[in-house]
């Protein structure tokens, strides 16, 4: 194919003027490969082939979409109420339990700007969160929601059973309990409990610490009978059913036959083929200990679900992907700092350090990253935080996380629509402090595409990003077949909303994890003209921007960039 130059134009229909900033940003086009060639993508007619595609008068292949642009209720009253450079660019993702699952609390959840579902497959049967993936379609077509779902799957923690029905049992200081692998009928007997993992006995030894829930309550081995360990209550704690379990000796925590536990296990596989079938956006991996088993799960998905592209996002939890951290997150589509299960298998102090390290390295390798677990755990019970989770929740946000996520506050706390109000009006009100003390040019950024063509791209969202800035733009629209340019915009993090258009369901679900993207699904064309006059009518009739907003749009198939006002 002859090679092309990129298209590089910068169109500013208002007087100069009236931008200040402008002659700032022509400087930086400067820094742009304008002169280096590329390859141009001729057109786009295959990749649309349920459309009815005809020539325009450019003699360009115009698609007229086969259903409408995807509306985002949430996020467009948001837009509506606060302008659009004001509005919240940290994703929020939601545990759905037994709080929330019913039709009307999944809907408070959107309206209160979930923008992803997650499913815990540790609790509940298939039945139940079918139902749940139903009810977040339904929301999505009937009601205009974009809300995509995780499902994350059970692993192979050690945790004790089911308590033999119970709520919850009580151990007391000095108690002995015995910790058994043996399974007993219900009602269990006294000061008894089940654990699932079957090399539990031959593991421990007499002197080892027993934790559960990462320290919840705390028990000493004094005694080992076979399959039955004789543990004495250090800590007394609230034991709850299919509580975690871990064993710690001198200071670190005991990784003996255990640590050969698969990571997927028998039954996450057959979850995993269920999340195929329902067709879920993302698919967390928990206690990922290398990079192999993200790749095979992402060659059996690939084998599986022909189209549909699911992400893997890897859970960093176990102390064993430490080591491995860069490679484990190169593989995969994303992570999630864990802190739940990582705080049980790490000295706690240690999480802070390791959570800002995750998060760097995520954005430094383009991968969207959610910080989890205990955000605003004080609101299971209470409806209001702790002013120590506010920190907390300001500090991930402040590190530019992509997404928070809640657990038991909105799985089975009372308060779920407060706790995810909180998550918002903090996200909002830091992402503004960031805002005024202009600090988004902050983090210098490593290359990330080994391609030629990818580094051009990378190149033109740093551009874009840096114009964003400083022309103080009141939105940048990106339009992109498999979402990688706007997630490299995202990546720069640019102080402004950013509309991404793609013409795949699958992409423009998965791109809702990212920071600061608002994604459509929309047929488009290589005919930027016709794609930016289409997208501007439609955003204009949703309230979402206005005429004479300045805009910047990128484009990777014309490797373009344009400033216009909107018409
Ligand atoms: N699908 C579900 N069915 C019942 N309870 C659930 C479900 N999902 C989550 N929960 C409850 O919410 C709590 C917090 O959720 P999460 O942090 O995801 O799980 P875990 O505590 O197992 O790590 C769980 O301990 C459980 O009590
Ligand atoms: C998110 C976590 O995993 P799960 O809730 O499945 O234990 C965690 O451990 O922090
Ligand atoms: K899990
Ligand atoms: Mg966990």
């Amino acid at each position: 194919m002859a090679a092309a130059h990129s298209l590089l134009r910068l169109s500013a229909p208002a007087p100069a003027s009236a931008h200040p900033p402008l002659g700032a940003a022509l400087s930086l086009l400067r820094l742009l490969p304008a002169r280096r060639p590329h390859r141009l993508v001729a057109s786009c007619s295959s990749a649309l082939p349920d459309l009815a595609a005809f020539p325009n008068p450019n003699g360009l292949l115009v698609a007229e979409p086969a259903e409408p642009v995807t509306s985002h209720v949430a996020t467009e009253t948001e837009l509506r109420e606060n302008g659009p450079r004001s509005t919240r660019r940290t994703k929020l993702v939601c545990t759905v339990g037994p709080a929330t699952c019913g039709p009307a609390e999944l809907e408070a959840l959107a309206v209160g700007g979930m923008n992803v579902a997650r499913l815990n497959m540790c609790h509940g049967d298939r039945d139940w969160h079918r139902k749940v993936i139903d009810a977040v379609r339904r929301l999505n077509e009937d009601k205009g929601y974009a809300i995509a779902v995780m499902m994350d799957t059970e692993g192979s923690e050690i945790h004790m059973g089911d308590l033999g029905g119970a709520p919850a049992a009580k151990a007391e200081d000095g108690e002995i309990w015995t910790f058994s692998v043996r399974s007993f009928e219900a009602p269990l007997p006294e000061l008894t409990v089940h654990v699932n993992y079957e090399g539990f006995a031959e593991d421990v030894r007499v002197g080892d610490d027993l934790l559960v829930d990462g320290g919840m309550a705390r028990f000493e081995v004094v005694e080992k009978l076979g399959p039955d360990v004789k543990c004495r209550c250090t800590d007394p704690g609230l034991l709850l059913p299919r509580a975690n379990l871990t064993f710690w000796r001198d200071g670190s925590v005991v990784r003996e036959k255990n640590a050969m536990l698969p990571t997927i296990t028998s039954k996450d596989w057959l979850d995993i083929d269920f999340g195929i079938a329902e067709g879920v956006d993302f698919i967390a991996v928990s206690f990922v200990k290398s990079a192999e088993v993200i790749n095979h799960l992402k060659s059996y998905i690939a084998a599986r679900s022909r189209g549909s592209d699911i992400a893997v996002i890897a859970k960093i939890e176990s102390i064993d992907s430490l080591t491995n951290l860069e490679e484990i997150i190169r593989a995969s589509d994303g992570a999630m700092v864990a802190r739940g299960d990582l705080g049980a298998q790490i000295p706690l102090e240690q999480v802070p350090s390791i959570q800002q390290k995750i998060v760097k390295l995520c954005r430094q390798l383009n991968k969207p990253v959610i910080v989890a677990s205990q955000l605003l755990e004080s609101m299971i019970e209470y409806p209001i935080p702790t002013r120590a989770e506010v920190a907390d929740v300001s500090e991930a946000v402040h590190q530019r996380a992509d997404a928070l996520m809640l657990s038991g506050e909105s799985a089975m706390g009372r308060y779920p629509d407060k706790a995810l109000s909180v998550l918002s009006s903090v996200s909002l009100r830091i992402e503004r402090w960031w805002r005024e003390e202009k600090h988004h040019e902050a983090l210098e950024l490593d290359d990330v595409s080994s391609s030629f063509s990818g580094k051009i791209s990378e190149e033109i969202c740093i551009s874009a990003a840096k114009m964003a800035n400083k022309l103080e733009v009141d939105a940048v629209f990106v339009y992109t077949k498999g979402g990688h340019m706007a997630s490299l915009l995202s990546r720069c993090r640019p102080d402004c909303p950013i509309f991404a258009f793609t013409n795949s369901t699958s992409v423009r679900r998965r791109l809702n994890l990212q920071w600061g993207l608002i994604p459509f699904r929309l047929t488009f064309s290589d005919d930027m003209e016709s794609n930016l006059n289409r997208t501007f009518s439609l955003l204009k009739a949703r309230g979402m921007i206005k005429s004479g907003d300045l805009v910047i749009a990128l484009s990777d198939m014309l490797q373009s960039i344009q400033v216009m006002n909107v018409p």
